[in-house]
């Protein structure tokens, strides 16, 4: 697929930009196992791109492969228009891509605050050598970063819990927390691991509205696994469709959901 330059507007009225993120002919092996076949797909700015795909259809690698976890063995993964070398995750973090984790990766004996501040490591530039020599510049930095901190707990409202210790909140409130802690990094793009998985029906809404809501009003671009088909359907507006480490559908929710490989494949069975 070739990049994409152009910008529209969707049916409710938010602007998609060029692409930012494109993979090209991406494939990853695991000793003998392929768990990615020669994919390509790009994810413009913006967007809420989502990955679909049965069990072990390689969406988690994917993802991290988006994120650096992984070096793919062949394909290339090209971000802003350049073509990104091999790099390690906290490099490719400090290219303004921040993730979730299908199983929450928080501290949990640390408050809410504490946890969400850690996301804000990119931004703390001032080690202890130059915060000793410049004490202002350190200062000037930490109230920044609460800043920001505050206003990500605010949006996420999450106020009223930022003191408590997160190993003492409930699932659907330690996934919110783990969303804030990747939003204090500012992203670019956010790249989140099956976001509803665990939730109950309440705990999904709350969740798909705030990640509608992030893209709304941050403009951050957000790529996400998910397997509860009518939150993917509602949230994106493109879905690559994965089946055995291939690619078997790309496009718009109504086009992947009239697609007869994808209905095969995944969308006429049962799904967890
Ligand atoms: N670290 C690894 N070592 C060996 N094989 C792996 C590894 N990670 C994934 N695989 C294999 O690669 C394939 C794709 O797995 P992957 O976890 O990416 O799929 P998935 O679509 O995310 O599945 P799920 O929906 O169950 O999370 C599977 O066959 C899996 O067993």
């Amino acid at each position: 697929m070739n990049a994409q330059a152009e910008s529209y507007v969707t049916d409710d009225g938010r602007t998609i930009g060029p692409t930012v993120m494109e993979m090209k002919n991406i494939t990853l092996r695991f000793g003998g196992v392929k768990a990615i076949t020669d994919i390509s797909f790009d994810i413009r700015e913006g967007e809420i791109r989502a990955i679909i795909g049965p069990n072990g259809a390689g969406k988690s690698s994917m993802l991290n492969v988006i994120s650096g976890f992984y070096v793919p063995q062949e394909g290339e993964v090209w971000y802003k228009g350049k073509k990104r070398p091999p790099m390690k995750p906290y490099q490719v973090a400090q290219q303004g891509i921040a993730r979730t984790f299908q199983n929450i990766a928080l501290f949990e004996g640390m408050t809410v605050l504490d946890n969400v501040m850690t996301g804000r490591i990119r931004q703390m530039q001032s080690g202890l050598f130059s915060q000793a020599l410049w004490k202002g510049k350190a200062e000037k930095e930490e109230v920044a970063n609460r800043e920001q901190v505050e206003k990500i707990i605010d949006f996420l409202e999450i106020q009223h819990i930022r003191k408590t210790p997160v190993g003492r909140l409930p699932y659907g409130l330690k996934k919110r927390v783990e969303l804030a802690r990747a939003l204090a990094a500012e992203p670019s793009i956010l790249l989140l691991d099956e976001p509803m998985a665990g939730m109950n029906v309440e705990e999904k809404e709350d969740m798909s509205r705030f990640i509608l809501d992030v893209n709304d009003e941050f403009g951050t671009t957000i790529a996400l696994i998910e397997h509860d088909m009518g939150v993917v359907m509602d949230l994106s507006d493109r879905v690559v469709v994965m089946d055995y480490g291939k690619k078997i559908g790309d496009g718009t929710p109504d086009e992947v959901r009239n697609n007869q490989d994808v209905i095969d494949a995944y969308l006429g069975v049962a799904h967890d």
